[in-house]
């Protein structure tokens, strides 16, 4: 069949850039973008698209309104194409058979029936399942196909083109993939279909790219590609943690095995989790599928997976909340980072998610900063409904959103913190003014660096105590039992440790590395007191009752933002951190 119109049916994060891409490349084939969303079509029609992603309004704007097209008339557009692909979302199932693990098909079906109402009677068409789904799918569609047929019989063919391109990097995905999979039926119908589709990848993709097979395989290999990603990366956080305890570089040792052809050097970066619509999903879906085949040994095996990742959140968590003598109780935290990844506004399953869950359970006032994702957005993901559709494995214990701060800069957020925390690899945060950054937080000031971004030997020298995951423990965090502080004081003499780190310690506590807003706030000198405080106000806090001398250093700061739980608790017999001054 010679393809000269094309229908999508969903113009999300695939539909969306995955179309403009292919109308780009084919200016005489006619595409058209259908979603049920008006918002979104209005949105794609508009110079303020409904997503981030490098490039793409560009893509846009050579096509838009030539050969691309976005709009809510199904019915006219489905009619016309001659290749329909669909698009739709295929979120995790919440109840009944299979929940929290297998694929929701209602979007599918609801997709089928429309284009079975609108293509009654209309020539043959190809149907390409374009979002991951579980295998057999095609055969489930086309079922739903004929079966809606009433009389006027439309041909269809259903194929499986599933893609792979990843947010953030979708433009150059599409133009330049690894692979482009085109699976179909071992009939003339289902080869001449992917051969028709071959045909207009191969305008812009090397012949050898483009790869047939059968349906079955490329909608398996789909979850099977996402799900050998997901095991790469839980595979390098439990070296990394193994790094921790042991003294060796989770960097080095990727760097390592990545040398070996075999292997290869790409997902190997220890991080505090992996996020997104994608990967934890399509695990979960192939646990799901291999139970349901009785495969439970294969279905345990990729469980682990995602147990793994989920265990590398909290892991982080305890890293955190150890380092900061055992308490984070009123203390504010900056999050750096809260999408998924860089270069996209998406928050699905996002790490951040669950790192601020659980801060906030333990008490933590968050600063967040994010570079595209905006204060709404990170409220609605941080008290989600149980059950919300995107997030089914998550504990929904309540948070408070009281001490939840978005900021909009990370300057901001970081102003008055205890500890800063980076969640996404975002690159401008490499960039940052950490001096001045350091300057403006209490001491002794914290960096907790989940996706190895920054420079730590450079942060070291500033005076930042530095928790780089994977990395070999800073000293005063492998000593921090050692200073008196916290409940387990009794462990150590605090002699040993970077002499660096031990000065700039040793500094901030006695006041001397003062904040300026600190010191503006109340807090004077090196026995600094907060003069809005009571005179026996502990270090880390204004409200508290006991928590020793002169420890202005890491506290004494009122009025300088939401720093402070609603109980100001950092203060009295958790003010651990300026008791000793
Ligand atoms: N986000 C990514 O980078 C990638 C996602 N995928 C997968 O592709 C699937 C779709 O993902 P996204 O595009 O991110 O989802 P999305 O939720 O952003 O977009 C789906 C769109 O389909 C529309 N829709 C649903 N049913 C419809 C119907 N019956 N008629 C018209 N429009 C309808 C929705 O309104 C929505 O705009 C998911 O399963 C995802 O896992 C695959 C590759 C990459
Ligand atoms: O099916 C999909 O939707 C897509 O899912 C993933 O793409 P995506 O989820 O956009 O992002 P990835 O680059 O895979 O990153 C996922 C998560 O893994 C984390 N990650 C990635 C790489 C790494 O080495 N370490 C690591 O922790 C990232 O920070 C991020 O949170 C796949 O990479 C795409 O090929 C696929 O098309």
């Amino acid at each position: 069949m010679d393809i000269r119109k094309i229908a999508c049916i969903g113009a999300g994060y695939v539909g969306g850039p995955s179309m403009s891409c292919l109308a780009y490349k084919c200016p005489d084939v006619t595409v058209t973008v259908i979603d049920i969303s008006p918002e979104r079509v209005t949105a794609w029609n508009s110079d303020n698209l409904p997503l981030f992603e490098p490039g793409l309004l560009d893509i846009v704007k050579a096509c838009r309104g030539r050969n691309l097209f976005f709009s809510t008339d199904a019915k006219k557009h489905l009619a016309e194409a001659d290749l329909i692909f669909v698009c739709v979302n295929t979120p995790t199932k919440l109840q009944g058979v299979g929940a929290g693990k297998a694929a929701t098909f209602g979007f599918w079906e609801a997709a089928a029936r429309l284009i079975a109402a609108s293509c009654r009677g209309c020539g043959p068409k190809i149907v390409a399942e374009k979002s991951p789904v579980p295998v057999k799918t095609a055969q489930a569609m086309s079922r739903v196909l004929s079966g809606c047929q009433d009389g006027a019989k439309t041909q269809f063919e259903v194929i499986s083109n599933p893609e792979f391109m990843s947010a953030g990097t979708a433009i150059q995905d599409c133009l330049n993939p690894d692979r482009v999979l085109i699976g179909g039926r071992d009939t003339p119908e289902g080869q001449a279909a992917v051969e028709s589709l071959a045909r207009l990848y191969r305008r812009w993709v090397v012949p050898e790219r483009v790869l047939g097979m059968g349906l079955w395989s490329s909608e398996l290999a789909k979850l099977a590609a996402n799900a050998f990603l997901a095991q790469r990366i839980s595979s390098i956080n439990a070296i990394a943690a193994l790094c921790e305890e042991t003294g060796a570089d989770v960097e080095q040792v990727s760097h390592a095995i990545g040398t070996d052809s075999r292997i290869g050097p790409r997902f190997l970066n220890a991080g505090c989790g992996f996020g997104g619509p994608a990967l934890q999903k399509h695990v979960l879906n192939l646990v799901y599928i291999c139970e349901s085949l009785g495969l439970t040994q294969a279905a345990q095996y990729w469980q682990q997976v995602v147990e793994m990742n989920d265990w590398g959140k909290d892991r982080f968590v305890q890293r955190v909340i150890t380092s900061m003598f055992n308490t984070i109780r009123g203390k504010r935290i900056a999050i750096l980072g809260f999408s998924y990844k860089a270069n996209t506004t998406d928050t699905r399953d996002t790490a951040a998610i669950d790192v601020c869950r659980g801060l906030l359970l333990d008490g933590a006032a968050l600063a967040v900063y994010d570079p595209k994702v905006g204060p709404e957005q990170i409220h609605l993901d941080m008290c989600l409904p149980r059950g919300s559709l995107e997030h089914p494995r998550r504990q929904h214990t309540t948070v408070s959103l009281a001490t939840v701060d978005v900021t909009r800069s990370a300057y901001d957020a970081c102003r008055g913190a205890h500890g800063l925390c980076i969640l996404t690899d975002w690159p401008e945060f490499r960039s940052l003014d950490f001096r001045a950054i350091f300057a403006a937080m209490m001491k002794p000031a914290f960096v907790f660096d989940g996706r190895n971004l920054l420079d730590h030997s450079a942060l070291r020298e500033i005076g930042f105590v530095v928790y780089a995951l994977g990395k070999p423990l800073d000293p005063f965090l492998v000593q921090r039992q050692g200073w008196g502080f916290g409940e387990e004081e009794e462990d150590g003499g605090g002699s040993g440790g970077d002499p660096r780190v031990v000065r700039s310690v040793l500094a901030g506590l006695s006041g001397m590395a003062l904040a300026p807003q600190a010191a503006e706030a109340g807090a004077v000198g090196p026995a600094g007191r907060a003069k809005e405080g009571k005179e026996e106000d502990g270090g880390a806090g204004v409200q508290g009752e006991s928590g020793g001398g002169g420890g202005g250093g890491a506290g004494a700061r009122r009025g300088a933002g939401p720093a402070l739980g609603a109980e100001g608790a950092v203060g009295g017999e958790e003010a651990v951190a300026g008791g000793e001054g």
